[in-house]
């Protein structure tokens, strides 16, 4: 700028780059092991497990519990589990990459990366790099559909911490929650209708089968149970399904806390037991398929269920990089974006 206007550049040689009005997307997802080796996964939990939005039990009782406990047994568990189901890559980071592949030409002039919130590519290095390549304007988009602290929360803050050592910070937006966006909602009732129809067999019941979190976390005020439940509403409205055809739980639950209920897999073992032996599980707190979907549900869910009686089992892939998948997130970024970017 300065040179068209004939005057040197007052910089001095070896400054370092400033932002020059471009504006980026940053997709995050949880994050996973560099590798699905015992020690990988155990210095993925430790940095995942001391966030102190994900277990919220004070430092000083916790820090002895997850050193001297959790990560001495867990790690080798998890580690096979995640070697069943690794490809190239963690599932969950390959399919955030995709993401971000496909939506490269989504908006003109945008640079669209992503991140994980543990792990690698980190946050920091990813917002350093949109830093040194010019973005002044900056959203972070922490692709959870349902608002959780541990997850949502988590993501901004770490982001925002990312950015407070920069002398010129640039703009910043958040992505809201889209657990109720009508694209959302379309987007994930298409890919459960589709997904239904290609079975060899009718399912008695359709599962929505959700992350948990811990129970405390609702009567502390965290949204996220009421947005899980008005997702699989409204999912349910938007097949037209009567009520009792999708049943709302929750996976995953860690420790002996009580979590948000009914728990997925006794749901999966009463339905057994009731005489339903068809079923199909869809888990619309991920916005791609991971570990808990691949293996706790596809494989996990899947023995569980048999072992009690039942006879059919699907499980509904996440939406991914599927072109409805990527038109969501073209809908619901692009409403972010909005002043930023011409709207198309
Ligand atoms: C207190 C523990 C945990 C809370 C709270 C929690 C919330 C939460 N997590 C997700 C999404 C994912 N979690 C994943 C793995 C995972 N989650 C926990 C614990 C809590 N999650 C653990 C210990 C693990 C690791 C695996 C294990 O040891 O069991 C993943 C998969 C990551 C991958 O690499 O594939 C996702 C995704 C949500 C959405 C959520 C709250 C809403
Ligand atoms: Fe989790
Ligand atoms: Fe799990």
């Amino acid at each position: 700028m300065a040179a068209a206007e004939g005057r040197a550049d007052p910089r001095p040689a070896g400054h370092p780059p400033v932002a020059i009005g471009k504006v980026g997307v940053l997709l995050i997802n949880l994050g996973s092991p560099d590798a699905p080796t015992k020690s990988a996964v155990r210095r993925y939990l430790l940095d995942f497990l001391s966030d102190k939005r994900v277990v919220e039990i004070p430092a000083f009782i916790w820090q002895p519990i997850l050193r001297g406990l959790v990560l001495t047994v867990r790690p080798r568990k998890t580690a096979a589990n995640y070697a069943r189901i690794w490809q190239e890559d963690s599932p969950l980071r390959l399919n955030t990459r995709r993401q971000a592949e496909a939506l490269a030409d989504a908006w003109p002039g945008v640079t669209v990366d992503f991140a994980m919130r543990y792990g690698n590519p980190s946050i920091p290095s990813r917002l350093e790099a949109m830093h040194a390549a010019g973005c002044d304007r900056i959203l972070l988009a922490p692709l959870y559909p349902q608002y959780s602290s541990a997850t949502t929360g988590t993501a901004i803050e770490h982001g925002w911490n990312s950015l407070d050592h920069m002398r010129w910070i640039p703009a910043t937006r958040t992505l809201p929650s889209y657990h109720d966006h009508p694209a959302h909602i379309a987007a994930l009732a298409a890919s459960v209708r589709e997904g239904v129809a290609a079975l060899d067999f009718e399912p008695e019941a359709v599962l929505a089968s959700f992350h948990g979190m811990p129970k405390r976390t609702l009567e502390l005020g965290d949204p996220y149970h009421c947005h899980c439940s008005k997702t699989a509403r409204l999912l349910r409205e938007a097949l037209g399904w009567p009520e009792g055809r999708l049943r709302l739980c929750f996976q995953s639950r860690f420790g002996r806390a009580e979590w948000l209920q009914p728990y997925t897999e006794p749901t999966l073992e009463a339905l057994a037991k009731e005489g339903i032996r068809k079923v199909a599980v869809v888990c619309p707190s991920f916005s791609v398929d991971c570990l808990e979907t691949l293996e706790e549900i596809a494989i996990g869910a899947k023995e569980i269920f048999e072992h009690a009686g039942g006879t059919h089992f699907a499980y509904l892939p996440c939406l991914n990089d599927s072109a409805q998948g990527i038109e969501m997130l073209r809908c619901i970024i692009g409403e972010s974006l909005a002043g930023w970017v011409p709207q198309g």
